[in-house]
Formats: structure tokens, sequence, C-alpha cells
């Protein structure tokens, strides 16, 4: 009996139907596990990719490799999904080094293992070889005020100088709907309705 109502308890993937569920998807709101959860997620954005058509064979592509969750996901599905749908791109990780100690140092660390992980050819360019200044040095002369406006700035202009010296047809970054609804809500925060 107790076995039984063990099971009833038990909440089986909407998809499979077979393992148990894991999350819900908040897109959805379906309960499914984890095997399911990669297999759509992993076919919602080939299909993206085809439908809008976002590579043409032999591109080479940058990666904007942070060392977070969100890049480091897309490393690996991109480099999975160009494997498996032989999309024929050339793919290559580029970090940026703000130089910030005990942040960006350790985060770059996880992108050097994913350069190895998956195969992908790392290119890190720094803010010290790019600007002459570390984003520690900067804060030291600036202080902590406005300083993520200049590092936001700079970041941005350190991906696009990485990509030129890749020689990347194009260059992917892992924002997600999060940081569109934070810049959006940031922007009008600011009074700067204009840019929404
Ligand atoms: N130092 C960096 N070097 C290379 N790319 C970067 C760097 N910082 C940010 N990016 C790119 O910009 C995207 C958005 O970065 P941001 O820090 O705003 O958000 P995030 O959601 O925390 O991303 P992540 O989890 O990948 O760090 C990252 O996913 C990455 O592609």
């Amino acid at each position: 009996m107790e076995g039984n109502h063990e099971k009833a308890r038990v909440r089986l993937c909407y998809l499979c139907n077979q393992r148990r569920a894991a999350l819900k998807r908040p897109k959805t709101l379906e309960q499914i596990c984890r095997e399911c959860f990669y297999e759509v997620f992993e076919e919602e954005i080939h299909q993206v990719i085809v439908k809008n058509q976002l590579f043409k064979p032999g591109e080479r592509i940058a990666i904007g490799a942070s060392g977070g969750k969100d890049s480091t996901v897309l490393a690996y599905v991109l480099s999975e999904l160009n494997r498996r749908h032989n999309y024929g791109l050339d793919l290559f990780l580029l970090s940026v080094d703000e130089g910030i100690t005990g942040y960006r140092d350790d985060s770059l660390e996880t992108v050097k293992r994913n350069e190895l992980q998956y195969g992908l050819p790392l290119k890190i360019v720094s803010y010290k070889d790019l600007y002459g200044w570390t984003m520690d040095e900067i804060v030291k002369t600036i202080g902590l005020k406005n300083n993520c406006t200049f590092c936001g700035v700079f970041r941005r202009q350190a991906l696009d100088r990485g990509a030129a010296l890749l020689k990347v047809d194009k260059l992917v970054t892992g924002h997600n709907a999060d940081d569109i609804a934070e810049t959006v809500l940031l922007n009008i925060l600011r009074g700067d309705i204009a840019r929404d």
C-alpha cells in the first residue's frame, strides 16, 4: 500500500511519460524530465537557427565566453548542434579579461576548461592590453560610482576588437530574456524612455 502511495506521488514526465519529472518549464508549464528537457531545448535552438537562417556554411563564429552559465551553455549547445547537424561553422571562444581580481580571473578558468572540453580555440583580449588599464585600476581612480557603465562600454568594444582579430563573420552572446527585461527596466528608471 505504502509503495502504491509513493508511486502516485511521483509525477511522471509530461513528454515521455516514463521518467520522473525534474522541472517545470516556465515557457509551457509542462513538468518534464531532465533528458526530455535537454532534447527539446537543443531542438528548439536548432529550429530557431534554421528558421531565421542565422548562419551560413563556412562562416567563422566567435562565442562571447564569460565563463558564466549562459555563455557556457551557449558554447556547449552551438558546438553540439554544429557537429550534429553539420552546420559547417568554424567556432571560436572569445573572452574579455576586464582585470577584475577575484571575479574574472576565476571565470576565465572555466572558459579555459571549455576550450579543452569542446575543442574550441580560445582568444582572450584584456582591457590592460587594449586600453592600458585594468578595471581594478580604473576603479581605484574613478571610484565605484558609474564604473559598470565604463566597464559595459569597454567590454562591447573589446568584443568587437577581439572579433576583428579573429576575423570572424559573426559574434554570438548568451544574452537572454532576463537581460532584455533588465535593460528595459533600467532605461525606464533612468528616464531614458526613447531607448526602449
Ligand atoms: N568578459 C566577457 N567575455 C566575453 N563575453 C562576455 C563577457 N561578459 C559578458 N559576455 C557576453 O555577454 C553575455 C551577457 O553577459 P552578462 O554578464 O550581461 O550576463 P549573464 O547572463 O550573466 O551571462 P553569463 O552567464 O554568460 O555570464 C554573456 O553571455 C557573454 O556571451
